[in-house]
């Protein structure tokens, strides 16, 4: 069975996307595109050798026969409208970070893949498909360095166009926010944001680096150093200091260089090269949870758990304080 698929949204990660399902991935097929922006659709299909159908209208997309499940790669407050779109076509669909750009529409997609009854939506946080993140999760798993009690991250990258107001926080943090909450087994109970000192090499306005600290139910601290203007490199970083031991996430693999006086080793500068093989697995699981007929990858309630907690940073940002993170109980639907 070849699952035919719909991409929304043709731009950075779109285009990606597309080439990742139509080259690497079995058993996919990418038949139809939409992009407000036709030209990044038409040149998709010229440059990928693709003749995918192009929609002027993204909600035709979604209900057209021809296509099976729905990839979503718009810009991030589009995603909710075109989720629940395809939760009403009875569609599978996987949607990029974040789910809703608020809680609330994170809440109403939950409210809609309830009452359909079954599994429908994953949201994109590939991390957790990310070998290093899995080798450390299995470190803990195994009690190697008995119970976490410290967790020390990093999500570094070398600029950050585009950015303002709280997108460090919401647009990047929220893949530690899902792939801490996941390698621990536990969930956020508070979170408060230091600032340091303003790097001068980010566009004037833009508060840059944050710390964001997180409480755990377990009771674990997790500190976070977001730095989206960093300019050496892409570099991502978790160092969990446990009760007998300190595991810390591999780092990507690069050949080490003696030369000119100097022992070296290269630093990644683009995300797509950090997480590409995760990209590729987190994509053949979700084809495969299709043919098996439920998602089962990051669910709506994680990326709900997730802009809970970004909104509680934001909201820390501003007050300077901790602020309390409440989260209902999980449905059992999402057990
Ligand atoms: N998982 C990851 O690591 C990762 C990496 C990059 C981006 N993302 C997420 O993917 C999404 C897209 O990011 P990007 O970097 O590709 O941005 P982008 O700006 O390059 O692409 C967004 C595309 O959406 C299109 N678009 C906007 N409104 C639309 C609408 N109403 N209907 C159809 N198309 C519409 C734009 O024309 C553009 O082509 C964001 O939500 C971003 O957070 C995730
Ligand atoms: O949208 C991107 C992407 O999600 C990257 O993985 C992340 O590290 C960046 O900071 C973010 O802006």
């Amino acid at each position: 069975m070849t699952v035919k698929i719909g991409v929304i949204g043709t731009g950075a990660i779109g285009r990606e996307h597309v080439f990742r399902l139509s080259r690497k991935i079995p058993g996919a097929q990418v038949v139809a595109l939409n992009d407000v922006n036709i030209s990044s659709c038409e040149s998709i299909n010229s440059d990928f050798d693709l003749d995918a159908k192009i929609f002027t209208d993204s909600h035709e997309l979604i209900k057209s026969d021809s296509v099976d499940a729905i990839v979503v790669a718009s810009w991030g407050p589009t995603h909710e409208e075109f989720v629940n779109s395809a939760i009403s076509a009875g569609k599978f669909v996987f949607c990029e970070k974040p789910l809703a750009v608020t809680a609330e529409g994170c809440r109403q997609i939950i409210d809609a893949e309830l009452t359909g009854g079954k599994r429908l939506v994953q949201v994109g946080f590939m991390r957790r498909y990310d070998q290093a993140y899995q080798q450390l999760k299995k470190c803990l798993q195994d009690n190697t360095i008995g119970h976490p009690i410290i967790l020390n991250c990093a999500h570094r990258a070398p600029h950050a166009p585009g950015f303002g107001g709280d997108m460090a926080i919401t647009d990047s943090l929220v893949h530690e926010f899902d792939v801490l909450r996941w390698l621990l087994d536990d969930d956020y109970v508070a979170a408060q944001v230091i600032l340091p000192r303003k790097t001068s090499l980010c566009d004037e306005g833009l508060q840059d680096p944050h710390i964001v600290q997180l409480r755990t139910r377990q009771g674990i601290h997790i500190s976070i150093e977001s730095f989206v203007n960093a300019h050496y490199g892409y570099d991502i970083q978790c160092q969990v200091v446990g009760e007998k031991g300190v595991a810390a996430l591999p780092e990507p693999a690069s050949v080490q260089l003696r030369e000119l006086g100097k022992l070296s080793h290269e630093i990644l500068i683009d995300w797509k090269d950090r997480f590409v093989a995760a990209f590729d697995q987190e994509f053949r699981d979700w084809i495969q949870s299709i043919k098996a007929g439920k998602a089962n990858g990051p669910s709506a309630w994680d990326g709900y758990v997730v802009a809970v907690t970004a909104d509680a940073c934001v909201k820390a940002k501003h007050s300077g304080q901790f602020e309390n993170i409440d989260l209902p109980p999980r449905p059992d639907f999402y057990q």
